[in-house]
């Protein structure tokens, strides 16, 4: 993990111009220092496609060879047992819900979606008129996300906002939007945002997981019944992921707009 972060690290270390050429459509590289409405944005990402195509040689194409083939291989390595990770969280979580143990598991064995993202923020001399990342709840089924001892994360509950603390050696695991329609609201995804500091950079190694594009993820009639009806129509996410990308949406409100049976307005693009 060390040796993850600290390659993660170097990328960022890398001058703005080396950056810039490993942007790459809607992943790779990202600068973030914008001026938004009501606050700055503060993060520098690298977002790299690791299923089911990997596109991590193509983004880092522009690195030295030594440093692209170590930091391509622990990214690997790192995904290998973060995938194992999931599997077991997903085996768990449909047990919790008295379903079969692979009901969400088998979508993701032999073949699954996935992204990793280094989320790295420079220390911001103005940290309570920016933001890292706005409030979202990811669109995925789970993320695991490592985080640095720095801090930054937090979650909104009940309308308050509460940071996660890091903890050494501890890896913190959000509900997606998906995984909310798919047990038809039993897990809820959770929505948060990451907060600045004036002080150290932070870098946070995030794995967003779902299962292959093609997957109907249909809520299974045994969470559907009177006092919980059916409220998200089947999807995919080769279906889903599209739209939201297109629509840029603040906070928790992506799943409901486009997969919601009773949502009014069903004309999202
Ligand atoms: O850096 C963090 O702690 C939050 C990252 C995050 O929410 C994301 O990348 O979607
Ligand atoms: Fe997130």
């Amino acid at each position: 993990m060390q040796r993850l972060t600290d390659l993660g690290t170097r990328f960022f270390q890398m001058p703005a111009a080396e950056k810039e050429k490993a942007a790459f459509g809607q992943v790779g590289y990202e600068g973030r220092h914008v001026y938004m409405p009501e606050r700055v944005q503060w993060v520098e990402t690298l977002a790299l496609v690791t299923g089911p195509d990997p596109n991590l040689e193509d983004i880092l194409r522009v690195t030295c060879a030594d440093y692209r083939e170590e930091f391509i291989a622990t990214v690997n390595e790192y995904i290998q047992e973060i995938q194992r990770v999931g599997l077991v969280l997903l085996e768990l979580m449909a047990e919790s819900l008295a379903l079969e143990k692979s009901f969400f598991s088998q979508h993701f064995e032999k073949n699954s979606t996935s992204v990793t993202r280094f989320n790295y923020y420079p220390p911001c001399p103005l940290p309570s008129v920016a933001l890292g990342l706005f409030p979202h709840a990811d669109p995925n089924c789970i993320t695991i996300l490592n985080q640095d001892d720095i801090g930054g994360l937090q979650i909104r509950k009940d309308g308050r906002w509460i940071s996660v603390r890091p903890l050494k050696d501890t890896l913190v695991v959000n509900v997606g939007d998906s995984l909310q329609a798919w047990t038809n609201g039993h897990f809820k995804s959770v929505e948060h945002r990451a907060v600045l500091n004036s002080v150290k950079p932070r870098l946070s190694v995030v794995f967003f997981y779902s299962p292959y594009a093609q997957a109907a993820m249909a809520p299974p009639l045994k969470l559907v019944d009177e006092c919980h009806p059916l409220l998200y129509r089947p999807f995919t996410w080769a279906e889903y992921f599209p739209r939201m990308q297109k629509k840029r949406m603040e906070g928790k409100v992506g799943i409901d707009t486009f997969m919601r049976l009773d949502h009014k307005e069903d004309s999202p693009t």
